[in-house]
């Protein structure tokens, strides 16, 4: 999906939607009107997606619970807007249902499950529809899909193979996907527009859910404004990042935006260090020093030509000598944040130079810790308790299984929540990285990266995150919003060079310049928005 097609977004579980619903049932609002709100504007954003809706002929697939509900409503409004309209019940419908009855009187004839096995009435509905719409299940499926409705899923997608301009399109939620875990049915369908109602749900944000929804629009249903403050999972959105992004006033100077020690790099992993350096001075920090073994310096000093370089003492082994620490911690003080880790290696000493650096830091540097910082910190059992800084973690799946002792197939079940979790439990801001990263505050927020970009997926590009991060708490924005500020323009850079190139053969250079364009365009589109 591509990123910029999303607004603002807050995420719900299915217990929070039933929480809203029910908070929205006891200030005033009834179902029905609920359900109501809801197929009209489902309805509504169907019309909105053709340039001329009058004649299309659209077919529902009606279950039995109140996703069928809401498609029957959604029916009769496609009706009413002169679409050519056919509902097709898979299970059928209580006699007195309120809905039922409306669409009868609409003119509108279900069609009831056939007993013919091979469906022939369906299969010549979806020969002709130019919008299918998915009201089957929503977040009541309480078991697989089996039956008649798998059958017909199965057979949509089918038809859809065979027709690709039909437009499919999920109500609520793709029948089968988990709202909560982004799960799968063996039916699911992988649909056009998912118009879900009231709020996005995470599992849209979860794999293989993810995968699954094609572009999501969120459908107003009526819930009254102020009840979902208690909702702490959003989408991270450009307004948000232009409302957190430092100012720039013109009469600044290099002080103005911060200072940044990145203490980085190995004879292994050189280049990780220079991406670190680079992209924190891309994204506006005033000066950034790379604090790195003393024989790497020459190495540097050629490739960075505008970091400032604090060679540390090294043993003639080319490991950090003991008093390395003390010297970068000694420089420290002068800097407003620093990014511990990308490519340092793991090595005895390397773990001892990083434990006494944590140990040493003062409070009032942000703090973004990565890679090796995050490896050296897991060998100490609980070291939450022990470090207890304020920083941006930044693991991937491999690092956080490391730092919380939980398996990689845990963490992938339930990335959101188990972010949320632990970033409570270790009082840090932490990204849990990977196709819609994961940002957690220990406080309970969440967000999440609306960006999944395979391009990314090449080494390097965690380092020009960390140097992001770094960068934007040099200016003086806090862990988290430095966190999803950086992750949004990480996003964005990335997929600027897909825009480009496609997504095979990205290197993390080629993120470098399109991180002050990806800053540049949440500015401009913040201005154009207000014309
Ligand atoms: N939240 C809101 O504010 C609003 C929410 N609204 C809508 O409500 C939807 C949730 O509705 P819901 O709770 O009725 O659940 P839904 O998804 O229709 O399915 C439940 C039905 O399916 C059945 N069933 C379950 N699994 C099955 C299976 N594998 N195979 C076969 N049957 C299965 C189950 O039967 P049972 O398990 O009892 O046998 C029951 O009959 C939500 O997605 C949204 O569209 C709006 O209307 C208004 C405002
Ligand atoms: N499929 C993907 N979609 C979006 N972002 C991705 C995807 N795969 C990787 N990324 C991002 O790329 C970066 C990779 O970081 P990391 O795994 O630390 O690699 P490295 O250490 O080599 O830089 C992270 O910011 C991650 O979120
Ligand atoms: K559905």
């Amino acid at each position: 999906m591509s990123a910029a097609t999303l607004n603002a977004m807050k995420l719900v579980t299915a217990a929070e939607m039933r929480l809203l619903e029910k908070r929205a049932l006891e200030s005033g609002t009834s179902f029905g009107d609920l359900m109501h709100n809801a197929g009209r504007a489902v309805a509504s954003e169907i019309c909105g997606l053709f340039d001329s809706f009058p004649g299309k002929k659209a077919l529902v697939l009606v279950g039995p619970g109140n996703n069928g509900g809401d498609g029957l409503v959604a029916a009769r409004f496609l009706n009413d807007a002169g679409a050519i309209t056919h509902v097709y019940l898979l299970a059928p419908r209580d006699p007195g249902d309120l809905v039922y009855n409306e669409a009868l009187e609409a003119g509108i004839s279900p069609i009831e499950v056939e007993s013919d096995a091979g469906f022939s009435k369906l299969r010549e509905l979806l020969g002709e529809a130019d919008v299918v719409v998915d009201a089957i299940f929503g977040t009541g499926l309480g078991r697989p899909i089996g039956g008649a409705s798998a059958a017909a899923l199965t057979l949509v997608a089918e038809a859809r193979n065979q027709r690709p301009d039909m437009v499919v399109i999920a109500l609520d939620l793709p029948s089968g996907l988990n709202a909560d875990s982004g799960e799968i049915d063996d039916s699911t369908l992988a649909v056009d527009y998912t118009i879900t109602l009231g709020y996005a749900k995470r599992g849209f944000f979860l794999f293989p859910g993810a995968d699954y929804t094609g572009q999501i629009l969120v459908a107003d249903i009526g819930i009254p404004d102020g009840l979902d403050d208690d909702i702490l999972s959003e989408v991270i959105d450009e307004h948000d990042v232009l409302s957190i992004l430092p100012l720039r006033p013109s009469d600044a100077h290099k002080g103005s935006f911060g200072k940044v020690m990145v203490v980085a790099g190995s004879t292994e992993f050189i280049g990780a260090a220079s991406l670190v350096c680079q992209s924190a001075a891309r994204a506006g920090a005033g000066l950034v020093t790379l604090a790195a073994r003393q024989s790497l310096h020459p190495v540097f000093a050629a490739k960075l030509v505008e970091t400032t370089h604090l060679p540390l003492p090294e043993t003639a082994h080319g490991e950090f000598a003991s008093e390395a620490a003390e010297v970068a911690l000694a420089r420290l003080v002068k800097y407003d944040a620093a990014a511990i880790g990308p490519g340092l290696g793991q090595s005895p000493d390397t773990v001892e130079f990083v434990h006494q650096l944590l140990s040493g830091i003062s409070e009032n540097t942000g703090l973004v810790l990565d890679a090796d910082a995050l490896n050296a910190l897991s060998l100490t059992p609980d070291w939450w308790d022990i470090f207890n800084h304020p920083a941006v973690l930044t693991p991937h799946t491999g690092e956080f299984a490391r730092l919380s002792g939980l398996s990689i197939g845990e963490i992938l079940a339930n990335r959101m929540e188990i972010c949320r979790k632990n970033a409570a439990l270790w009082g840090k801001v932490v990204i849990l990285k990977g196709a819609h990263t994961v940002v957690a505050s220990p406080d309970g927020r969440i967000a999440v990266s609306p960006s999944a970009n395979p391009g990314l997926a090449s080494g390097g590009t965690g380092d020009v995150l960390t140097g992001i991060i770094t960068g934007l708490l040099a200016q003086g924005l806090d862990e988290f919003d430095a966190a999803r500020a950086g992750v949004y323009i990480h996003a964005m850079a990335g997929e600027s060079v897909r825009n480009n190139i496609g997504d095979t053969g990205m290197i993390a250079s080629d993120l470098l310049i399109q991180i002050p364009r990806a800053v540049k365009s949440i500015k401009e589109h913040d201005h154009a928005s207000c014309h």
